[in-house]
């Protein structure tokens, strides 16, 4: 595989405050890689010195690729059309309109609206059509998905696995668990200034370990169970609510969320 971004030693200060203390990872073409951290980590600054909109004190970044940075806020003009702003970046840029993109995007559908009567959601859509206007290989994305709704969420989500179809990779900042366990290949956390856990969430899970909480529900009460090991634990209690001739209505097993391990490892609790 072939690397997309390469730092090495990345430093970053503010006055007296080092928020990067020497970063070092690579992201591969076609990866769909988090950052991750708790606020104020620096996750933003990292992204940032990457896009080259903020200068690193030192080490060495390497872009492999056309960057898209797709802006969390936007100083577009308030009385723009979404499709205006579309047509003027792509004249910056010098690339054709992609009308597949801004259909799947849903930006005709905002075609009358100025760029103030846009919601939250409709606001991240159209700068992720923008950033995508440049046709990137290398698409930043912070928070892509803070503030939207679910049904929001979802159809961004869709839109982040069709450009990986499309072999882009891309580089997310976010505090949504849900959101990276399903769509991220490899994940970063920072504390500290540094990285503390690299890998793939299979990898956090098994550094961090497994845990499942079970909730059995019965006609008059609903009993939690927690257990490391799901096979050894379940079976001796569905007996036992069976040997009781107590009726099971639902039952319910989660893993330990992502959250609560990228929780300790963002504490340094590892
Ligand atoms: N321009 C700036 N000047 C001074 N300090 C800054 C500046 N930008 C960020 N910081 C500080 O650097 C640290 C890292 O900020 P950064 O925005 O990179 O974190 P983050 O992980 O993106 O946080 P969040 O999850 O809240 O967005 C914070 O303590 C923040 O207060």
């Amino acid at each position: 595989m072939t690397e997309a971004i390469k730092i090495k030693n990345l430093k970053k200060h503010y006055g007296s405050h080092l928020v990067l203390k020497g970063l070092n990872f690579c992201v591969q073409q076609g990866e769909i890689f988090a950052l991750l951290g708790v606020n104020g980590a620096g996750k933003t600054t990292c992204m940032e010195c990457l896009e080259g909109l903020r200068k690193p004190d030192s080490g060495e970044i390497t872009i492999n690729g056309k960057m898209g940075i797709q802006l969390q806020s936007s100083s577009l003009s308030a009385h723009l059309k979404p499709l205006e702003a579309v047509k003027l970046f792509a004249k910056w840029n010098k690339t054709p309109i992609d009308n597949t993109m801004l259909d799947a995007l849903g930006i005709y559908e905002l075609a009358k609206k100025r760029y103030y009567q846009l919601s939250t959601g409709q606001k991240r859509r159209l700068h992720l059509a923008l950033a995508l206007t440049r046709n990137p290989d290398i698409l930043f994305l912070d928070e892509p998905t803070a503030g939207l709704d679910i049904e929001g969420r979802l159809s961004l989500h869709k839109q982040i696995r069709h450009l990986k179809a499309m072999k882009k990779t891309i580089i997310l900042a976010s505090h949504d668990m849900t959101e990276v366990e399903s769509l991220c290949d490899r994940i970063a956390i920072l504390s500290k200034g540094r990285i503390a856990f690299i890998g793939t969430v299979d990898q956090l899970n098994k550094t961090v370990g497994k845990h499942y909480n079970i909730t059995i529900q019965t006609q008059d009460k609903i009993k939690k169970y927690e257990c490391d090991d799901i096979e050894a634990a379940l079976f001796p209690l569905l007996m036992q609510y069976k040997k009781n001739n107590e009726t099971i209505l639902d039952i319910q097993i989660n893993r330990g969320s992502l959250e609560q391990h990228f929780m300790k490892i963002a504490k340094g609790d590892y």
